[in-house]
């Protein structure tokens, strides 16, 4: 799969084992940095993730900050996004299963990236349940989203 990451400076202490989780296991990874622990904006990482999965240019987006909440924040700005602030392995299982979510954020000031690299391999492998219930909602998302644009 194509997966999109970025992360700010809080999220930088995850991403060397999560890319690496990644390319391990055969994705092809579109990485939006940063690449050092230098002080950044969380948007601007959020913003080209969000977008590429947006388009469908990624299967999937990562995007990680100090606590998931600002970049989780920002992503679910970019209509068709929706992104799982995510800390545990059960919420990314039902995230994926219920929500059909195409993004995830992580906190690199709340786990550790042994934890991290779990919720990504659950998240990653876990299918979209289809039922009409879940769709249902998620077509209600939509039409929230549909409202608000212009
Ligand atoms: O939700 C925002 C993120 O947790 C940021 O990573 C955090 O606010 C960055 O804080 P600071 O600039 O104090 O390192």
């Amino acid at each position: 799969m194509k997966i999109a990451f970025g992360c700010d400076h809080g999220g930088f202490v995850l991403k060397a084992e999560i890319i690496e989780y990644l390319k391990k296991n055969g994705h092809e990874v579109m990485d939006f940095g940063i690449n050092d622990g230098h002080s950044v904006d969380y948007p601007d990482y959020s913003l080209p993730v969000a977008e590429c999965v947006s388009a469908g240019q990624a299967d999937f987006g990562i995007v990680a900050c100090g606590t998931g909440i600002g970049i989780s924040i920002a992503a679910n700005k970019v209509p068709g996004v929706r992104c799982a602030l995510l800390s545990d392995t059960f919420s990314a299982h039902a995230t994926r299963e219920h929500n059909n979510a195409n993004m995830m954020a992580l906190g690199g000031r709340t786990i550790g990236p042994g934890l991290a690299v779990d919720i990504v391999d659950v998240f990653l492998n876990t299918p979209f349940s289809g039922d009409e219930r879940h769709q249902r909602r998620i077509d209600k998302i939509t039409a929230i989203e549909k409202k608000y644009s212009k």
